[in-house]
Formats: structure tokens, sequence, C-alpha cells
């Protein structure tokens, strides 16, 4: 069922307010005054103006006035009218309690705020007050998209991280940024430095849910195109990105006096994870989640992406935004959800270092060999709960039964992984095994021990702790549990008593234990000997309701001992979340630990399912592929005849050259040069991410950052169109790519006039390879730029093989040396399905251009044309030889110059002439 399906008929019915009758009441007044309820709604919401006001009334969470309107449309909920404020209707709309996540889920979704206004205490305390008197309320949460922590609120396999953004001068003209960013879901909180330049890029990876910044950050022009791409912005007063009280609040939250232990930080980094404690304390009023401190981010420690290319590739989600069909989608083996958001935050943030990534492939290794420690550890894994979010609840005082025993079961399966890894050679798996047995096993052991084996999701509702753990609450539920016995026992006794065989002893809410008969045995009841025994009570169609001294003692006994249960359970749930937050350091190391090992696990088994192998790292501008294949597109060949084709790629730099090669390929539409661009691109990001790689070998230099030009999109939001977009790509990657720099362009220049592309295309080319020298593959339609291999010494051509059978183009998707010999275009175009009219109308023209291209070949241009580098030379510089040239003439005169000397002046002015080009 659906939000909209069950709302109407929820919010149409009037609801009433039982437990909170004089406030409905108050609230429907219709003259012209402000109600004591609207007074305290006006005042609660003028403090959260930003905010929806999730007002709670009895069962339901109300909304009112201008939220009433915004939050009926955005659910699809009725909107209904209560009573009047100041003369005028009041909108207003509802949800019931029990449901409010599912709508919190839907509101947070569509970017609004909600403020949940609670009941501070019981409608009875109110009323002891007076009839008119208001219960109190108060706003006990700020919901907002990057603050969730409930498990319904939140997607279990993705990261929910909180940004801010903090920006100090440094110098005349220069601003330096810093970034904090933390998952309040699980504790992590990182900073790291940033820039103008680097803004877009940073954010794209580090994938916030929701951003704090200041009002004039926010307002800045340059920066709006980069905020325009964020979910949810949350704008701050500038009082919030202050310096002067940053490093104090950090120090403060964190309970240290200096925070010199936690690594030097830049002052915008500071302000800025200053913001994120300060907002974090302001949404949880007061409750602070078990942050750990932050750790800041080495610079250049990850394979920089820029926003574009990480889109381009599908890392982390398509470009429709689903993970299924992206990288991620393809090569996610882990089996728990704290692994599934560590894989992927490791394939957004690739590492540059080359030992770490040495590292973590020693650590997939090691396991692909060792299959049968991988398949108990998978084993295990699977067993293991969130303990990051459940720490997370339970540190915010919102955790459950359920969130205790997530501990319990995580550190005790986390004892038991620490012994079974004990052994395991590599630094990667032993540092996970060090960190799990650093955990108290006391407190796996309590945890377990106290809980029973299925426990109820709220605390409220008791029944979680098992039995055998406390004496006291055993002894006191067996007092409840042993009046129940004694209920039964008297109802036997009345029935056997006053002879009415359907007496039955009910309870409910009004009149607490009481014995109901049908109205014919009623009499019997009333009349002696029963009568002194037997107080009637209540009258309905069929039953009459009686009660008497022996049922009020045991309800007071009964009622006594079922409180005083829930009570001692309240209080040992109590200690244990006590304990539980005070281990919070070792149990978020453990989460951490138990998350990696799933990650190494998981790209073990894909390794071995998938066909995968390891790498050869090298710090040299190697990248020699044997063999590579797409993840994302061999899965989905699978099934399909033939499978995928693999094929290799070599663009290490040749002995002695100081730059990587360049592939330049071609091969009709369809063949399979993006698919092949790709594959390669995803090798060098699973690579450095710590994976083993979809080829049969790979010898890979680390690459610094990665560029990729493919396909073309219109970004008119933005006023940009196709061509403009590529150009601006492209300009990006000239102008940026280094010597250790991998670039992937995919038909640049097709956008435009086919002269002014190919011009492009070919600039472009002669670029890269002369300037950037990086390993890059440039696939294209102009077969022209082929020529441009003869001159470019690390330039090679490669093309995709088709075969032509009975006319018709067969696609074999095998990448071989050399150039494509035609385009096929117009084949391809047949099998899409143009009329015949139109293809044989194509062929002609095509026949016409290919004698026009065959009488001036493009062999001219590149005769012609100087390479790159010499054309880029600058024109000698004219102006001295123009100055020398004026000054020998003013200082000729002519009158006095005998023919001789007339002579020599001319040839001294012939060789002051400047020479040109
Ligand atoms: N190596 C391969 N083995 C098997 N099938 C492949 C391979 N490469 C590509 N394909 C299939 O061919 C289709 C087209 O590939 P791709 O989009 O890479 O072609 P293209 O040459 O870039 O085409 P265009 O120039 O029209 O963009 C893919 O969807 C895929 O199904």
């Amino acid at each position: 069922m659906t939000v909209a399906d069950a709302c109407p008929a929820e919010t149409e019915a009037p609801r009433p307010a039982p437990d909170d009758a004089p406030e409905a009441s108050a609230a429907r007044r219709e003259d012209g005054h402000v109600t004591p309820v609207m007074a305290q709604f006006v005042e609660i919401k003028a403090a959260n103006p930003d905010c929806l006001l999730f007002y709670r009334m009895g069962d339901f969470y109300e909304l009112f006035f201008e939220d009433a309107e915004q939050a009926s449309q955005a659910l699809g909920i009725v909107l209904t009218k209560r009573g009047k404020h100041l003369g005028a209707d009041i909108p207003m709309c509802g949800v019931p309690v029990s449901r409010a996540e599912e709508y919190l889920h839907k509101l947070i979704a569509l970017g609004f705020r909600v403020a949940v206004c609670e009941q501070l205490e019981d409608p009875a305390e109110a009323r002891k007050r007076g009839s008119k008197s208001v219960v109190r309320r108060d706003v006990t949460r700020l919901v907002t998209p990057g603050t969730l922590t409930e498990d319904a609120l939140l997607d279990a396999r993705r990261e929910n991280v909180l940004l801010a953004v903090a920006r100090v001068r440094a110098g005349e003209d220069a601003f330096a940024y810093g970034l904090a960013f933390a998952d309040v879901s699980t504790g992590t909180f990182r900073v790291c430095a940033s820039s103008a330049a680097a803004l877009a890029a940073d954010l794209a990876r580090i994938d916030p849910a929701e951003v704090l910044l200041s009002d004039a950050l926010f307002e800045e022009a340059d920066l709006r195109p980069v905020w325009d791409e964020l979910p949810a912005i949350t704008p701050l007063p500038r009082q919030s990105f202050e310096g002067a009280g940053a490093e104090h609040r950090l120090a403060q939250y964190f309970g240290v006096a200096t925070l010199d232990g936690f690594g030097s930080f830049g002052r915008a980094e500071l302000i800025a994870a200053a913001a994120i404690v300060a907002y974090v304390e302001r949404t949880q009023l007061g409750a602070r989640p078990a942050l750990a401190p932050p750790v800041r981010d080495a610079d250049d420690a990850t394979l920089r992406i820029d926003a574009g290319t990480r889109i381009n590739l599908e890392l982390v989600r398509t470009t429709t935004g689903e993970r299924r069909g992206s990288l991620l989608g393809a090569v996610d083996r882990t089996v728990t959800s704290a692994g599934a958001r560590l894989l992927a935050r490791r394939l957004a943030e690739p590492l540059t270092d080359l030992s770490a990534i040495r590292g973590r492939h020693d650590a997939v290794g090691h396991l692909v060999e060792e299959g049968a420690l991988a398949a108990a550890l998978r084993r295990r894994l699977a067993a293991v709960p969130d303990l990051a979010r459940a720490l997370s609840r339970l540190s915010l005082g919102r955790g459950g039964p359920r969130d205790l025993l997530a501990i319990g079961q995580g550190l005790e399966e986390g004892l038991a992984l620490a012994d079974a890894l004990r052994a395991a050679p590599p630094a990667d798996l032993a540092r996970c095994a060090a960190a799990l047995a650093r955990c108290e096993p006391g407190l796996a052991r309590d945890l377990r021990a106290a809980l029973v084996e299925a426990p109820p999701h709220l605390r409220r509702d008791g029944g979680f702790i098992a039995p055998g753990y406390d004496a006291d609450l055993d002894a006191t539920r067996a007092l409840r549990d042993e009046s129940r016995r004694v209920v039964a026992e008297l109802e036997r006794t009345y029935v056997e008593a006053t002879g009415v065989r359907t007496l039955k002893i009910r309870h409910n809410a009004v009149l607490g234990y009481f014995v109901e008969v049908t109205a014919q045995n009623a009499d019997r009841l009333r009349e002696p000997p029963h009568l002194a025994t037997f107080t009637h009570r209540q009258t309905l169609a069929g039953a009459v309701r009686f009660t008497s001294p022996e049922l009020a003692a045991l309800e007071s006994r009964i009622a006594s001992a079922g409180e005083r249960a829930l009570a001692l359970e309240q209080a040992i749930f109590d200690r244990l979340a006590e304990r539980v937050v005070a281990a919070a350091d070792a149990i978020r190391t453990a989460a951490e630990a138990l998350a990696e090992l799933d990650v190494h696990a998981g790209l073990a088994r894909l390794a071995v399912d998938e066909r995968h192998v390891r790498p050869t790292m090298t710090a040299a501008l190697d990248f020699a592929i044997e063999g590579g294949r797409h993840p994302v597109v061999e899965q989905a060949l699978a099934k399909a005849k033939g499978g995928f084709v693999p094929n290799d790629c070599d663009l290490s730099a040749p002995e002695g050259a100081e730059g990587g090669q360049i592939w330049l390929v071609t091969g009709p539409n369809m063949a399979g040069k993006s698919t092949f661009l790709r594959q390669n691109a995803l090798i060098a990001v699973l690579a450095q991410a710590g994976a083993f790689v979809p080829a049969r070998s790979a010898r890979l230099g680390v690459v610094d950052r990665l560029f990729s030009r493919v396909g073309a999109a219109d970004d008119l939001a933005r006023g940009r169109s196709t061509f403009m977009v590529e150009m601006v790509e492209t300009a990006a990657i000239l102008n940026q790519a280094t010597r250790r720099s991998l670039v992937i362009l995919d038909e640049i220049g097709r956008g435009t006039a086919t002269f002014d592309g190919m011009s492009i295309a070919w600039a472009s080319l002669e670029h890269l390879h002369e300037i950037n020298r990086c390993r890059a593959l440039f696939a294209t339609h102009f077969h022209e730029l082929t020529a441009l291999s003869q001159r470019c010494a690390r330039l090679a051509n490669a093309t995709v093989k088709v075969a032509e059978w009975q006319g018709d183009v067969v696609f074999l998707h095998e990448v071989v040396p050399g150039a494509a010999d035609r385009s096929y275009g117009i084949q391809v175009a047949r099998l899409a399905g143009l009329p015949p009219a139109v293809i044989a109308r194509a062929k002609a023209v095509l026949a016409e251009l290919e004698a026009a291209e065959r009488a001036a070949p493009a062999q001219r241009l590149i005769d012609e044309l100087p390479l790159f580098a010499a054309a880029r030379r600058p024109p000698p510089e004219a102006a001295p030889a123009d100055d020398a040239l004026a000054a020998a003439l003013d200082a000729i005169d002519p009158d006095a110059l005998t023919p001789r000397a007339a002579l020599e002046a001319i040839y001294a002015l012939k060789a002051l002439r400047p020479r040109r080009g």
C-alpha cells in the first residue's frame, strides 16, 4: 500500500483525540482568539521556520497552515481544516505516529526538513493543571537528509554523508577551501583541503546527502553551478562558519584539551569540521552521536576523477541514478551493508599510493588462494549486523533492544574472525584481525547473555532481557506470571461457586480485571450469597460486568509486578547501552575492520567467479592489459551467445620515451569502441581501488588523474549546447592532464561541422601527444587522423574489426592494430531500420564524397602541416628589427650619399628587414 493510498482515509475521518480531549476542543475554538494549543504551535513553529513541524497530538503528528499545505501535496494526503486561527480556517493534515517513519522518508527524499515536536508529559498530567491546560511539548529532533540514523530512513548499502564547505582567504585574491564530512549514521568523520577548481570534483567524489555552507558562499554567483548539482543544501548564517571558536568547539565535542592528537588541520578544514559538529548538536538537540575524531585526508592520496568522468564511467551509479548497471553493481559481492558502503567508497576514491594499493591486492590475493578461509569468513560475515549504525542510534538514545543485540552479535563474530585470521600473512588482513581482537570479550558475552534471541523493536515494550540474566527481574516476572495463573484459578473457582459455566474473567483499561457473564446469568451474581462478592459495574447489550475485592487485589499485584519488571528491563537496557557507548571507539574500529574484511572477501569471490586477475602495479608509465574485459558489459552478455570478446591494450611508455602511448581507435559505429575505451578506464579504477581486474594479465603504472570524455549530453539548464559541453570537458583535459594521467576521449569534435570538428580533434590529439604526454585512448570517426601516426612516435592506430557478409556488417568486437578501412555507417543505419530509399540515396552521396576525397587526400595535410610543437613556437619578434630599420632609414641623408655609399646603404637596409613566418 502506498502512502497516498493509505492516508486519505486516515486523515479524512475526523479523529477523536481521547488522550488529549481538552486540547482538541481548545484547538477548535472558532472565535477570533488564539487558542492555547495554537499559541504553543505558533511559538514552536517560529523557532523552526525552515522545517515542517510534526506536532504530536495523541496518536498523530499534525501539520498546520503552510506546512499542512506543503506536506499534503508532497505526501498525497488529504488537506482538511481544524478550527480557526485569528478568524481564519486552519489548514491541517496529519500522519499516524505508527507510520511516521514512512512519511518522513518520503519528505526527506523530497528535500524537506522536519522538526519532530513531541508531547513531553502525559495528557493526564496536563489535565491536573486544569481543563484548559496544554500538554507540554517541544521539538525533540530535527530530521534532515544528512543527519538520519533510522534504518527505515536510510539505504543500508549506501553512506549518508553530511558535508560542510568552508572558505578562508589565503592571500590577496586567493581562497582556501576546507571540506568536512561525516556520516552521522556510522560515525565516520573526515576533512580535506579543496580549492575553487577542485570543489566540484571533490563534492562528486564524496557524494553528500546534505551540504552546509554559509549564506555568503551560497549566494556566490561563480559557485552557483557547483551548488546546483547538490541534492540538498542548508545555508547557515555566517557565524556558523567563523574561525574564532572552531578549534574550541571541536575540542569540546571530543572531550579533549587540544586537537593536536588528531593531526594537523588547515583553518578552513577546522571551520568546516566545527560547523558539522555544531549542526549535528543542533539537529539532535544536544544528543551526541558517536562521531569518530576527524581524520584528515592526505593531499593527492586518491585518484582524481572529475564529476563528468564519474558520471560517464558510471562508477557507483548509472547515469539514471541506479546502482544496478554501474561498476559497483557489477563487482559488489559483499555480504554486509557496511561492506557494501565501504566498497562504494573505495570505488569512488581509488588510491594513488603504490604500497597501499599492493597491500589491498595482497589481502584479496590471499583470500583467492585460501578458498576455504574466504568461504568461512563470508559465512561468518553474513551473520554480522550493522554495528556502526546500531552504535550511532544507541549513542543518540534512539537505539532499541535489536541494536544492543546487533552489537553483541557483531562483536562476537568479530572475535571469532580475529581468531580465524590470526595466521593470515597479508598486513591488511592482520590489521583487521588485530582491531577485532581488541574488543573486550566481556561486553559481547554480556550482551549475548542479556538479550533474548529475537528481541522486540522497541525498548518500551519490554520482553527483551533473557530469563536467567538478572535474578531480580526473574523473580518479578515470576510474580507477574504467577498472578496470571491465579486469575485462571480464580475464574475456575467463580465458575464452580456460581454454577455459571460461561463466566469469564477479562481485562480492560477502564475496569481493570472484571467478571463477565451473559445477561441471562447476571441475576445469579446479584443474589445472595454472591451479592457479597460481586459488585455490578457495567451492563452491555449481551453481557454484564462485575468486579470483586479479590480481583481488585490481583489487579494491583499484577500491574505492579508488570510495571516493575518493565522498569527493571529499562534499567538493564540503560546500563548495557552505557557500556556500549563507553566502548564506542573499539566498536567503531571493529565495525570498520569487519567492513574491510567483507570488501576483501567479496573482491576475492568476484575474482574467482568472474576470472579477474591481480594487476602488477608499478610506479612507471605502464599500461599493458592482455585480454581485458568490460566488467559490466561482460556480465550483461554472460548469457548471450558468443559472450564478451576480450581485447588487449598497451599504452605503456616505450623504452626511453618521456610519455605514454596514445591509441587512436577507429572503427564503425556499434563495433565496440566506447566499450573498449571505458573498460580500460574501469580496469585502472578497479586496480587502484584494490580489486583484481577483468583481464588475462595487467601491468599498470599508477594513474594520478583519470579523464574521460565519452558520449555527449546537453546541459541546457546551464545554457550549454552539446558541443559546448564537449569543448569545456576537452579543455579541462588538455589543460590538466599530466604525464601520469589516463585520458579517454571518445569522438571529440563530432558535434560541429566536419572540418571544424576534425581540426579540433587533430589539434587535441597532437596536444595530448606533445604537451600532456599522458597515456590515452582516442576514439574517432575521422579516419583522416590515422595519418598522424606517421609523425607522432607514441601514437598507434587501432581498429575494431568487422566483417562483411552478404552486404551486411558483422561486428567482431576485436581490437587490432591498424586503421579502419571504411565506416560502415550506412550498413549500421540499415540495421537500425532507416527506409531503403534513404539508404540508397546515402550510398550514392557517399560515393560522390569519396571520389572527391580521393582527389585530395588528407595525407596532404600531414605533409604540409608542421607538428603541433613546431607550430606552437611563437613567431619571431619583429619589433626590434622594425625599429632598427626605421632608425637606419632616418640616419640616411639621400642628398649626401655617393653612388657607392647609396648601394651599401641599400645592402645594409635589406639585411635589417625582418623575416616573417
Ligand atoms: N568486446 C566486446 N564483446 C562483445 N560485445 C561487445 C564488445 N564490445 C562491445 N560489444 C557490444 O557492442 C555494443 C556496441 O558497443 P559500443 O557502444 O562500444 O560501440 P561503439 O563503437 O562505441 O559505437 P558508436 O560509435 O555508435 O558509439 C555494446 O552494447 C555491446 O553489447
